[in-house]
């Protein structure tokens, strides 16, 4: 269980550096460039045991309603991962009385990237409380500075990267068809986000696929033909996935 296993490493890193790190950090502004961010994130100890084991990580890419999130699910069904969707989480907490919440609402509102040390808090405080070991972080990284904040401050890369490529047409229809209360479907703040995502999320796309990690998938069609994409991309990685358990 990769709990377990990893739970000295996680628990010291959250009881000292990165927590601490973590409110000085708080009062910075969040539209410092990337460059900065690697200035302001030190490097800590690998996310991994003494033995090497380390968590199978997924980065989930792709624009606004490109359909991640459904394709989880399905890899989830499949192959058993743990899903950590970073916009659910950043809602989760929206509504949870944190001292973030109105700061929260107004950013998805705005269709912006909330700060990075926020969104990595939550994403690494789910990966501690879980048991699984192959993990789907669905949404993040958005930005540079979210890469570079997550790989900094848990030492740890991913293993694959999925980017579900969609033309923009497409993406607003289906936001606009979604019909989950979202604050963010409506079509202004859907302008902002795809925007946003060509401006700072394509950039992390281009800098996993220079690593040779990004298997982009064809996001038009129905559900399951996506899938069938999808699933050779896990099947090729399933022993790797296991032998991190
Ligand atoms: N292949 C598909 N064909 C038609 N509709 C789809 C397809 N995939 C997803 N949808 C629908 O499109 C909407 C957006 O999908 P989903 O929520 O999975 O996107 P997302 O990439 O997670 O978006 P966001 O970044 O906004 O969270 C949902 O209503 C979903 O049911
Ligand atoms: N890494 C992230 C992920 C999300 N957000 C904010 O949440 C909004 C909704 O995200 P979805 O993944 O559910 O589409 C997104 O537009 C951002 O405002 C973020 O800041 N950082
Ligand atoms: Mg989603």
């Amino acid at each position: 269980m990769w709990r377990k296993v990893t739970a000295t490493s996680f628990s010291s890193l959250k009881s000292s550096i990165f927590f601490k790190r973590l409110h000085l950090q708080q009062a910075t502004k969040h539209n410092a460039a990337s460059a900065s961010a690697v200035s302001r994130f030190a490097t800590v100890a690998p996310l991994q045991e003494k033995d090497g084991r380390c968590p199978f990580i997924t980065f989930v890419l792709g624009g606004p309603g490109s359909g991640k999130g459904t394709q989880c699910i399905k890899i989830v069904e499949t192959f058993g991962f743990k899903h950590l969707s970073a916009g659910d989480l950043l809602r989760r907490e929206m509504v949870s009385n944190s001292e973030y919440g109105s700061m929260i609402l107004n950013t998805i509102k705005e269709g912006r990237i909330v700060p990075s040390e926020v969104t990595v808090k939550l994403i690494l405080k789910e990966m501690e409380s879980s048991d699984n070991h192959k993990f789907l972080i669905d949404g993040f990284p958005r930005s540079e500075e979210n890469r570079i904040a997550f790989e900094k401050i848990s030492g740890a890369e991913p293993d694959v990267v999925l980017f579900f490529d969609c033309p923009e047409d497409v993406m607003v229809k289906r936001v606009l068809s979604r019909n989950q209360g979202r604050i963010d479907d409506n079509i202004d703040t859907i302008k902002k986000r795809l925007k946003v995502f060509e401006a700072l999320n394509l950039p992390v796309i281009d800098y996993y696929a220079k690593k040779g990690k990004v298997h982009r998938i064809n996001a038009v069609g129905t559900v399951d033909e996506i899938f069938e994409q999808v699933r050779p991309v896990f099947k090729a990685c399933e022993q790797k996935a296991l032998n991190r358990s």
